[in-house]
């Protein structure tokens, strides 16, 4: 595998006995780690985004269902595996769009098929969940490679949220790209729109990217069009949380928006993600449920009210992209378009 020399800090690190969770909701300007004991834990550091993306959701399930089941004193199998299930539905109800950790827990519940003891079946929960992060950085690191075949040195790249090193297990989806071409000195320019109401692209696509000195330019969302327009640029690139079986995708609020000004300006718009996030099961995006967070979201900044007491508030974090006005969906096995219903049906059974 060959590596990368940047470094950001890793978001998710399993210590045995707890896991080590980098609190992304206060960076940019605090770098602080978090101890998760229990499942409560856990579950309450995904809900407030403490962390957050769907790979790096996935993997830190994983590690929580692998916590519970060490702490687990059943002494019978079947208790033992009851207790778990309860586990896993209780994780996967802490957010429901990234489809991610659904498919991490399942392959957790997968890998006891067959278990003899309760000791067996703790040692391979907690490898399997160890192997689903090991996994996650190769697949991110193959997702950057196939993504760079789509640039050129000069090129200048829209993108929206953090799908990032932080978002993943490393590298990212969308932004592994900017990582492995500033490794080999190919020149791209990130514009990062900021991301409202959370700040995702502000806060941390920003701290992610200086940090490894890709030239990343902040804009605020509803900059978008005049930047595309007056900067010239020349494609756009995003993450996923869901992807149907026709290709639509779900991906942070604003990237539907995104993908319609690409069709205006004649842009190609990209979206990269690992297979664990698309979802055969489901036929079409109108399917993927959207998760409606909070109003305090959208009417206080940094505490602080901007909108008068009682305001109706629509909050919707994501929002879903037709495929057809997609160009291409970047994953480890390489870049699909065109038919995606026929292309995804494809990469399943390669
Ligand atoms: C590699 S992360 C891909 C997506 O999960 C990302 O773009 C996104 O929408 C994250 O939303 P968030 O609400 O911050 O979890």
């Amino acid at each position: 595998m060959t590596k990368t020399n940047y470094s950001i800090p890793q978001s998710v690190i399993w210590k045995e006995d707890h896991i080590s969770l980098l609190d992304q909701q206060k960076i940019p300007q605090v770098t602080e780690y978090l101890e998760l004991r229990t499942i409560e834990d856990v579950w309450e550091a995904i809900q407030s985004l403490k962390v957050r993306g769907a790979p790096a959701i996935g993997i830190t399930a994983s590690f929580g269902l692998a916590l519970a089941a060490l702490q687990d004193k059943s002494e019978s199998i079947e208790q033992f595996l009851s207790n778990l299930s309860k586990t896993s539905d209780y994780l996967a109800s802490s957010r429901p769009t990234a489809v991610n950790l659904v498919w991490a827990l399942d392959r957790l519940t997968s890998c006891l098929a067959n278990i003899k003891s309760i000791n067996e079946a703790k040692t391979k929960i907690v490898h399997e969940a160890i192997q689903i992060q090991i996994e996650d950085e190769e697949v991110c690191r193959l997702i950057g490679e196939h993504a760079l075949t789509v640039f050129n040195s000069g090129d200048r790249v829209m993108t929206i949220c953090n799908a990032g090193s932080i978002a993943t297990a490393k590298y990212g989806t969308a932004l592994a790209p900017f990582y492995l071409a500033k490794e080999r000195n190919i020149d791209i320019s990130v514009y990062a729109c900021e991301t409202r109401p959370v700040l995702q692209g502000a806060r941390l696509t920003t701290w992610e990217l200086m940090q490894a000195d890709v030239d990343v330019t902040l804009i605020t969302d509803s900059m978008a069009a005049h930047t595309i327009k007056s900067k010239n640029i020349t494609s756009i690139i995003v993450g996923a949380d869901r992807i149907a079986a026709n290709g639509d995708t779900a991906n942070k609020i604003g990237t539907f928006n995104l993908a319609l000004l690409a069709k205006t300006f004649n842009i190609p718009f990209y979206v990269a993600a690992p297979l664990s996030t698309f979802d055969t099961s489901i036929e079409d995006g109108n399917l993927i449920p959207i998760e409606e967070r909070h109003s305090e979201e959208i009417t206080t900044l940094n505490g602080i009210r901007i909108a008068p007491e009682g305001v109706k508030v629509f909050n919707p974090a994501f929002d879903v992209t037709p495929s057809e006005l997609i160009a291409g969906i970047i994953t480890e096995k390489g870049i699909i378009s065109g038919d995606y219903k026929e292309e995804i049906k494809k990469l399943f059974h390669s």
